[in-house]
């Protein structure tokens, strides 16, 4: 009888030395120095990534996985198509439930990582999966309580997080018990570790071992991941790097936290800026192009500073509601031709409303935050553990706001 891992978040350790060992047993090479370090979050929990104690050059191997240790969607898909496991069953279920194709290549990985467990230590991957994460603080993992808790976007981010999870979940039902079973297929807690095994460490379409060890960074990226044409995996360093920095990779959009608070569960405390959480305006083609855009209309951390989209924007809808369809025109004529001066113009003759409603919203914006948080510290933290880290998220955005708050009532003050 073969050992199934342990998932439970508050009793399982993860064994990362016997990973190691079986990593280098199973051919992975790694540069002089590339080390595995363990450290604490800022919500005190555990989390592994790699450091380098040598230098490195730029532009050379860091990593090397052979495609055998690699799960890539083509592959499960090729493993077990075709033989009335349920797979294409699933697919179409997933469909019906709005899942879009899309995503189907993490369902082929979330499969895998609940065939590997189903096998025990049977499995070839039971070192790797024995040394993953247990406790996970994304979406996916909150209480419905946590997302009433959470400001709009990132609440909703997080939600659909859980929305996606339920529907994986789902699709387990028309999946052959052959393939998976009763037993397994059943187990929602189960099923939420292998979804957030996949989510919080894919690559694309892909799992890498020991790659997937690898943290985000917004700003010091040094490493990329790339593939050869037989799905071997290697990654370069982009730059040269020095003794104990360590290796990072981009995840996703640096500017905003937002995406990858909801995905990963971590709070990019790097992350330059956030968005401006303006919510209310309606995305029409038109605001589209002067720069309606979650990645765009942004508040600096450091700064205060609001980026040129949040001015546009906010313009473009006073004119709207005040009837200047000329004016609104003129300026929107100016913003496609790049006429900065009409632009400036325009927005001198207006700035007493844009600046009124931006500060309106980050006034309230900030009430906001104060009463989510203080929501979040009703509850027990032991229903609820993600609310430590829900109060860490609502505290960075807070301190961005309150620098923005600054910069505006400056700004207020000079034009007055
Ligand atoms: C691909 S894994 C990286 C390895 C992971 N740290 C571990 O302990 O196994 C992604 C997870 O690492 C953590 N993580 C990655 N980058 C981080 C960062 N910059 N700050 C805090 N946690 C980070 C998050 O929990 C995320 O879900």
């Amino acid at each position: 009888m073969s050992n199934f891992i342990d998932i439970n978040e508050y009793t399982a350790a993860r064994d990362i030395g016997t990973f190691d060992e079986w990593s280098t047993n199973c051919g992975v090479q790694r540069s002089d120095g590339f080390q595995i370090v363990e450290s604490e979050t800022n919500t005190g929990d555990i989390d592994y990534s790699i450091i380098t104690t040598e230098p490195i050059p730029g532009e050379s191997p860091v990593l090397f996985v052979s495609n055998e240790m690699i799960f890539t969607s083509e592959n499960i898909r090729a493993e077990f198509a075709g033989q009335n496991l349920g797979l294409e069953d699933a697919e179409q279920l997933l469909e019906k439930l709005g899942v879009p194709p899309s995503y189907f290549s993490q369902y082929h990985l979330f499969l895998k990582i609940l065939i590997e467990y189903q096998n025990g230590s049977d499995s070839p991957w039971y070192p790797w999966l024995n040394s993953l994460p247990r406790k996970f603080s994304n979406g996916s993992s909150m209480t419905p309580y946590c997302y009433e808790c959470l400001p709009p976007l990132v609440s909703k981010l997080s939600m659909n997080e859980r929305i996606k999870f339920i529907n994986f979940y789902k699709s387990l039902q028309v999946i052959s018990p052959n393939l998976l079973s009763d037993d397994i297929r059943n187990n929602q807690e189960l099923s939420k570790w292998a979804y957030n095994i996949v989510y919080t460490r894919c690559f694309g379409n892909t799992l890498v071992p020991m790659a997937d060890m690898f943290n985000h960074a917004s700003i010091d990226v040094n490493i990329e991941i790339r593939m050869d044409e037989n799905q071997n995996c290697y990654v370069y360093s982009l730059r040269d790097i020095q003794p104990n920095e360590p290796l990072c990779l981009s995840y996703g959009d640096p500017t905003n936290p937002s995406h990858l608070f909801a995905t990963y569960g971590f709070l990019d405390e790097s992350s330059p800026a956030t968005f401006c959480k303006i919510m209310n305006i309606k995305p029409t083609p038109e605001l589209q192009n002067i720069g309606l855009d979650y990645t765009k209309m942004l508040f600096f951390k450091d700064t205060g500073d609001i980026t040129e989209e949040v001015w546009d924007v906010l313009l473009y809808q006073i004119l709207e509601l005040r009837g200047e369809q000329n004016v609104k025109a003129e300026f929107y004529n100016a913003h496609m031709n790049g006429d900065a001066d009409t632009k400036n113009d325009i927005h001198q003759r207006y700035f007493e409303y844009t600046s009124s409603t931006l500060k309106d919203h980050v006034d309230t914006f900030l009430k906001e935050l104060d009463d989510l948080s203080a929501k979040a510290l009703t509850k027990n933290v032991n229903e609820h553990p993600r609310i430590p880290i829900i109060l860490a998220h609502n505290a960075f955005v807070k301190e961005t706001f309150l620098k923005v708050q600054t910069k505006i009532n400056g700004m207020v003050e000079q034009y007055a």
